[in-house]
């Protein structure tokens, strides 16, 4: 009796468990577990096994060193310290032959420091000493300031040097105010007290309503751009507006040297950008010089398993570092080249450039940062930080958490990666003998894309860092690949979407003790992170990792509603950062419009508007934002039986597909890639000239992350809005913004037919689906939602322009879901 129970009971768990295996490897993650034990008691059972694991691996990792430093002790005697000298000399810094210079019972003490979070306490052993020593200083920067060459002060003084050698401050003409150097942040890390402090803001607990808690306008930290003023809290508590004096030399000299380096170095990469261009030499042309770059533009593959994705192409800058050279050899290059370019730019250029420019006066070398992340960012072309790098970069090292509000397009990610970066190095000097090590930062971001371009921007800085990997999670890729290929390439940064993300920390309990050791946590388009969409899944993940930890939350708009829901994730102290305070969140460059037209005209608008883009602009770059997936499938195809040369991208393609067009369309000219939302935020395509949004973007934020894929880097762009009469009631959300109605265009009777009957002639299957999503989108929407009888109404209205005799009937439950069951007008599937 007992083996017949059994053997029947063998089957159906032998076929729980293969189920399971299949859930995981579709993405899902399992919800049961074998033995009928719920997820909390898997996930104990591994963690105990990996606390386990990590007591015997901290046991190997002490008999490891003392190990080492015998035989360090034999290779000084034998006089290999001598050779060692000679290698650290000429530059070479590979960790692996230079033996942590902690001494032994530093060194067990932060191994200890790794594992000090609450319930931890039990892998330390009595005889290691107490547990609550402070952490011993970071032995990275001691390591870097013993190659004297790399030091940030060794590659500071260098800058300066080139600075001095056309002058010092008091030759160069500053007599104009308007000349004189931008401040905006004055939190500099000096040993000595600050003068000023930045604004902390303090999250309110149980009264978050209470909108003082988040202080006045004038509690933001602003860079001030059109003036030498700027707003700091005295360590008094009172704001004042603060002018550069003499007390402040020091801080002018090097805005003026910065000044000088960009003046000196050239002007704007592509076309009009501000960012800084690098000519070859000063008696190269202009076409030279751009025949040189493309000829040597090269690709930096990352060390990540991004496949295609994971490379950015940069361009080869005369401060492109032989990696054959030792470090002092290449300090003496950049002190050559900067010798070389003397001649300092007229006051008029000085002023247009400053006009509207994005980037601050500093330049990273100035900003104790690695001096490896510096070569990696002089070598991809970045010399002078952005204001929103400027500022973030100041709080971020002092280890507060901020909030970032910055403008699209200026700069954010290196932003919040530098810090990020500055993080790793930190903490890497006591996590470097673990076999795996800890993920020290996490970045977390909405979309897929995103995710694959932030992690090959981070593998450029990255560049000259060896040891130090980038990762991706996101989803549509299988679920056991990404495992092996975090066990095979562990990494310290990891980005990640969301859902992917949580999917990892439930089915994997030696991922979510790789978790434990975060340092960093940033969230990028936070506002949309915060949203109701993703917020659950944001707050499980924050559950996750160690409440000791620095956060950074960035976007490029910041409703007052997430500055409240904010403290979520941020600590009570944290800063605020706006460098957009008292302008408006678009930029100036960019040119934007609306036009009003019926359902009915709104495919021949959309093909009329961008047959007169493409003849007027040889280099035409668009993005066409539709309201959702299966309306983009519609619009796509409809542009490409009108013989435009268009790419599709939404959420119901592939990931194959989805990189592949995304990589495409960021190197391609003369192309239109016509999108559901997903491109909307962080996506940096370069060069897009105009972004037309048909529809209603879901809110005022959306508009402006759309209508930011164009004019990025200080560059020019256009942005065109097209709305159905009844949709007027959105401009009042962006009444702000400098959005002005144009006129409809006369429009051919031709090509009226044309898309009629193409419409007409589409695959059914597609306009049922574009029908369905149009009506399910409207209806989320509570200005028009809540108003089902006239939703219908519009609705049919939209099925007629796409061609449709009656609209599509919808299921049962569908309708009933969205509250659509007795409404005039809606067909119910029998
Ligand atoms: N200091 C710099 N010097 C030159 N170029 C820079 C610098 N910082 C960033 N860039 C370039 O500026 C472009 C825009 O940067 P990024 O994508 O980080 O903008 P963003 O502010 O995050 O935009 P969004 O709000 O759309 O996410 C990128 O091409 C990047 O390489």
């Amino acid at each position: 009796m007992f083996k017949f129970l059994n053997q029947n009971r063998s089957k159906p768990i032998s076929n729980l468990v293969y189920n399971l295996t299949f859930l995981r490897s579709m993405g899902g993650g399992p919800r049961t577990f074998p033995g009928g034990i719920n997820k909390w008691q898997w996930k104990r059972m591994h963690e105990k096994k990996a606390k386990e694991k990590e007591m015997k691996l901290l046991d190997q990792e002490k008999q490891l060193y003392q190990a080492r430093i015998r035989s360090q002790i034999r290779a000084n005697v034998a006089g290999r310290s001598m050779v060692n000298e000679v290698q650290r000399q000429e530059g070479n810094t590979d960790s692996s032959t230079d033996y942590n210079p902690m001494s032994a019972k530093d060194h067990v003490k932060a191994l200890a420091d790794r594992f000090m979070k609450e319930g931890a306490e039990d892998l330390w052993n009595e005889d290691d000493g107490p547990v609550n020593s402070a952490p011993p200083p970071s032995k990275e920067i001691k390591r870097t300031q013993s190659v004297d060459s790399s030091s940030p002060d060794y590659l500071r003084n260098m800058f300066n040097d080139g600075r001095s050698l056309v002058g010092n401050r008091q030759n160069l003409d500053w007599g104009n105010e308007s000349f004189r150097p931008r401040y905006y942040s004055v939190q500099t890390r000096q040993k000595s007290p600050p003068r000023f402090r930045l604004k902390k803001y303090k999250n309110s607990s149980s009264d978050d309503d209470d909108e003082s808690d988040y202080g006045s306008d004038e509690d933001l930290i602003k860079p001030s751009v059109s003036n030498s003023k700027f707003l700091v809290e005295k360590d008094g508590g009172k704001f004042s507006k603060f002018k550069p004096s003499q007390r402040d030399s020091d801080e002018e000299l090097d805005s003026k040297g910065g000044k000088f380096a960009k003046k000196a170095i050239g002007r704007a990469t592509l076309g009009k950008s501000k960012f800084p261009k690098f000519n070859f030499s000063e008696g190269e042309s202009e076409e030279e010089s751009e025949a040189k770059d493309s000829k040597f533009a090269k690709k930096v593959t990352s060390r990540a398993t991004l496949e295609k994705h994971d490379m950015k192409k940069t361009r080869l800058s005369p401060w492109m570092i032989d990696e054959n050279c030792g470090l002092s050899e290449q300090v003496e290059l950049i002190r050559e080249e900067l010798k070389r370019r003397k001649s300092p730019v007229s006051p008029q250029e000085e002023v247009e450039h400053e006009g509207g420019s994005l980037l601050s006066n500093k330049r990273f070398d100035e900003c104790n940062i690695s001096p490896l992340t510096v070569k990696s960012l002089t070598s991809a072309g970045y010399l002078q930080m952005t204001k929103v790098q400027e500022a973030t970069l100041s709080v971020c090292l002092d280890g507060m958490d901020a909030l970032v509000k910055a403008k699209t397009g200026t700069g954010k990610s290196a932003a919040f990666l530098l810090p990020a970066i500055e993080t790793v190095l930190k903490a890497s000097s006591s996590s470097r003998n673990q076999r795996v090590p800890p993920i020290l930062v996490l970045i977390l971001c909405p979309t897929r894309e995103l995710a694959s371009q932030i992690a090959a921007e981070a593998n450029v800085l990255l560049k000259y860092h060896d040891g130090i990997g980038v990762q991706t999670l996101i989803g549509g890729t299988r679920f056991k690949v990404d495992q092996r290929r975090l066990e095979s390439d562990p990494c310290q940064i990891m980005v990640a979407t969301p859902g992917r993300l949580l999917d990892h920390i439930e089915s994997n309990s030696g991922f979510s003790v790789r978790l434990m050791g975060l340092k960093m946590l940033i969230l990028d388009e936070a506002d949309h992170l915060l949203d109701l969409g993703f917020r659950k899944d944001v707050e499980k993940i924050v559950d996750c990792v160690p409440r000791e930890r620095q956060s950074l939350l960035l976007s490029a708009t910041v409703p007052k509603e997430v500055r409240r829901v904010s403290q979520l994730v941020l600590k009570r102290g944290h800063a605020f950062i706006d460098t957009v305070l008292g302008d408006v969140e678009t930029h100036e460059k960019v040119k934007q419009s609306y036009y009003v037209a019926s359902h009915e005209l709104h495919f021949q608008v959309v093909y009329q508007l961008l047959k007169d883009h493409i003849s007027n602009v040889v280099d035409y770059k668009v993005i066409v934002f539709c309201t959702t997936s299966m309306v983009t499938s519609l619009m796509f195809q409809l542009l490409l039986e009108m013989k435009l040369n268009v790419r599709e991208m939404h959420s119901r393609k592939p990931q194959l597909y989805r990189t592949r067009i995304s990589d495409e369309f960021r190197e391609s000219k003369r192309l239109i890639l016509v999108t559901s939302d997903i491109s909307a935020r962080g996506m940096n395509y370069p060069d897009v000239t105009l972004v037309l949004q048909v529809g209603i973007p879901t809110d005022r934020e959306q508009y402006i992350h759309r209508l930011g894929r164009t004019g990025r880097e200080g560059k020019e762009g256009e942005g065109i809005l097209l709305l159905a009469p009844w949709e007027e009631y959105f401009l009042d959300e962006i009444k702000d913004l400098p959005i002005s109605k144009s006129s409809l265009m006369q429009l051919d009777s031709d090509l009226k037919l044309k898309v009629q009957n193409t419409l007409v002639n589409m695959d059914n299957s597609v306009k049922e689906a574009a029908y369905h999503a149009w009506l399910g989108y409207y209806n989320s929407i509570r200005d028009i939602g809540r108003d089902k009888t006239t939703l219908v109404e519009l609705a049919n209205q939209f099925c007629d322009s796409i061609g449709m005799q009656k609209p599509p009937s919808l299921f049962r439950k569908t309708a009933v879901k969205m509250g659509l069951r007795n409404i005039p007008g809606i067909r119910i599937r029998k």
